[in-house]
């Protein structure tokens, strides 16, 4: 771990269970390779968990047994060890190679913009040769600018102890919001070309695995698995999914099971195969039998899964990671202060609005402190923001050079349009705020990027309804009765039972390796507003409306729900040119935040 980590709280522990193929999966890490300074249950870095992936396959490989390592992609952007550096990724990429991964996908902001998806195919491909799959995104090759795959589409491999014969895929869903370098095509498409139909007619395989950016339960890997038992009915399949930053598990049929491991290095998931047929061996069970785990990110979980300690656990190779993320932290000085946190601010750990909201605090001081372009003078305007923007709590404390980029990673700038009616501006937001339907798809056909955190759309289902009274107080406790997901925090460690991931999937409530207590975990509204106006008597008549830059297409629908004649694309313009709403944050915090 990171000199400055906090130990792991010891806490009662669900054992693994190992079969003849056992997996490890990462996803969603977004640059949280030095794991969480603040948080006790995710403070394993990446040198651990490199220690941890070996130490285990040494287990399962003495036990005749495999292992295999999966990352299914969005390692870029969300903390300072990649987004602090010029060119950004230069460090992580680096500290990523040192793992040893069998299979390893792209996400969706790895293709967000042109250098991401650059660096991808020139770095992060070639140090994972022969590992890298991308059944379904093609690049304009920097060089020749020639149309080729990001790297090969599929590939079959025997495992080591097993002789388990492997197809492997590797799919990031159906995304539309990449630039115009890349090519995403949709899966459903995707699995009707020639390559994959060959591929899933080999009888020479044991199990399928997918791979993919794509969330455990979506209508992707459903159609993935559906043209697979087509052809093959009863080979088993492991899916390996991400995007929603949720810890999850899909069961398909009794032999088709997906794994999402959660977001931010706070999980390290875990799963095995029992019965599977190996090589032209039948298997002896009538069907294999497939287990899940979702690991705690730190080093208590680490040496009781391995039954090592202190002294054993760690390998060269480890610990000269764990060295390297220090020396490129300390390069990137991510722990220079910028500012001390006066209380903790949640994203959606308590209701909005509320004093502790994140949003409420850029709603009430942010926004109206900071937007302000001169060119514009004291003309009255609103300005919206998706909640999306925000992808992180923030802590009481220091406000670091890394804090900055795990609350605002994205380089949206602001746009605006003059002279819009208050009302219509309302109205807009009205319909921004309508989950998530309403705007979902564009006339062209492509669909829009949803406007909240990822982790709000998938959670609907465990939304605290009722506002519990201690949320409301000035620091909220942890240890609340209720039925949802949320992240641990640094408070009430006097426990036994912390709070923490209480995880219900597919197959019960006994995934988590780690017995917490539950969070409550509020829902959000897609967007919010500030109005800016000099008087704040009444409501202004038409305002500017400012936006930030990523909800333009939105925008644009919702003007026509609102029956709004604007042009959002043509009559649009650069509001405060070259500031970045990291940028605003960033200067609020220094201006107000200031240390005693
Ligand atoms: N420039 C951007 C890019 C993304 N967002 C928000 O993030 C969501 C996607 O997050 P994933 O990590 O799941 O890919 C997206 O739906 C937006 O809410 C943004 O605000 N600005």
């Amino acid at each position: 771990a990171q000199p400055s980590a906090p130990a792991p709280i010891s806490a009662p522990l669900r054992a693994l269970e190992f079969g003849q193929l056992n997996f490890l999966h990462t996803t969603d890490t977004h640059g949280w390779l030095a794991g969480h300074l603040e948080e006790p249950s995710y403070s394993a870095d990446w040198g651990d968990y490199v220690s941890f992936a070996t130490r285990m396959r040494e287990k399962a490989e003495a036990q005749g047994q495999d292992l295999l390592v999966i990352d299914t992609g969005d390692r870029v952007e969300g903390n300072g060890l990649y987004d602090s550096s010029e060119p950004k990724g230069i460090f992580l990429s680096e500290i990523l190679r040192h793992q040893h991964i069998d299979v390893i996908t792209s996400g969706n902001h790895e293709l967000y913009k042109q250098n991401t998806s650059e660096a991808e195919f020139l770095s992060t491909v070639p140090n994972f040769r022969g590992k890298y799959l991308a059944s379904n995104i093609d690049i304009s090759h920097p060089e020749t600018n020639e149309l080729v795959p990001l790297a090969p589409r599929f590939k079959k491999f025997t495992t080591k102890k097993q002789g388990i014969r492997i197809v492997a895929f590797g799919f990031l869903f159906d995304f539309t919001g990449n630039y115009n370098n890349t090519v995403v095509q949709p899966v459903e498409k995707t699995i009707k070309e020639d390559w994959f139909q060959e591929a899933i007619r080999d009888k020479e395989v044991d199990l399928f695995l997918v791979a993919g950016h794509v969330p455990a339960h979506s209508p992707e890997y459903w159609a993935i698995f559906e043209e697979i038992r087509r052809i093959r009915w009863d080979t088993p399949i492991q899916f390996f999914g991400g995007h929603e930053h949720i810890r999850d598990y899909a069961k398909y049929d009794s032999k088709a099971f997906a794994l999402a491991s959660g977001r931010f290095m706070e999980t390290i998931g875990f799963t095995s195969i029992d019965g599977l047929s190996t090589g032209d061996q039948s298997s002896a069970a009538s069907s294999p039998v497939f287990k899940r785990r979702y690991i705690d990110n730190n080093l208590y979980s680490f040496y009781h899964h391995t039954g090592l300690d202190e002294e054993s656990f760690p390998t060269e190779n480890g610990l000269n990671v764990s060295q390297l993320i220090t020396e490129s932290r300390s390069a990137l000085r991510l722990d220079h202060v910028h500012g001390c946190v006066p209380r903790t601010l949640w994203t959606s750990r308590v209701p909005y609005p509320n004093p502790n909201s994140v949003f409420t605090w850029l709603q009430t001081r942010v926004l109206p402190d900071s937007l302000k372009d001169e060119s514009r003078g004291e003309v009255p305007s609103v300005a919206i923001l998706n909640t999306g923007a925000m992808r992180f709590d923030i802590f009481k404390g220091e406000f670091t050079q890394d804090t900055i980029w795990t609350i605002s990673p994205f380089t949206n700038s602001f746009r605006y349009v003059k002279d819009v009616p208050y009302e219509k501006v309302q109205l807009i937001m009205e319909v921004l705020n309508k989950q998530p339907k309403v705007l979902e798809t564009l006339e062209s056909g492509s669909k829009l990027s949803p406007l909240p955190c990822p982790e709000n759309l998938a959670r609907a289902a465990y939304f605290t309804t009722e506002v519990v009274e201690e949320d409301l107080e000035t620091q909220p406790v942890y240890n609340i009765a209720g039925s949802h997901q949320a992240p641990l925090s640094v408070d009430r460690l006097d426990e036994k039972i912390l709070p923490g991931y209480t995880t219900k999937d597919d197959a019960g409530t006994d995934g988590d390796d780690t017995v917490h207590s539950p969070i409550s975990f509020y829902e959000v509204p897609n967007c919010i507003q500030a109005l800016l106006s000099a008087d704040k008597s009444g409501v202004p008549e038409t305002v500017d409306l400012i936006y930030i830059e990523f909800i333009q297409p939105h925008l644009a629908m919702a003007a026509k729900f609102a029956s709004l004649d604007v042009d959002f694309f043509k009559d649009s313009e650069v509001y405060m040119p070259s500031t970045t709403l990291t940028d605003l944050l960033l200067a609020w915090v220094k201006k107000h935040w200031k240390c005693e």
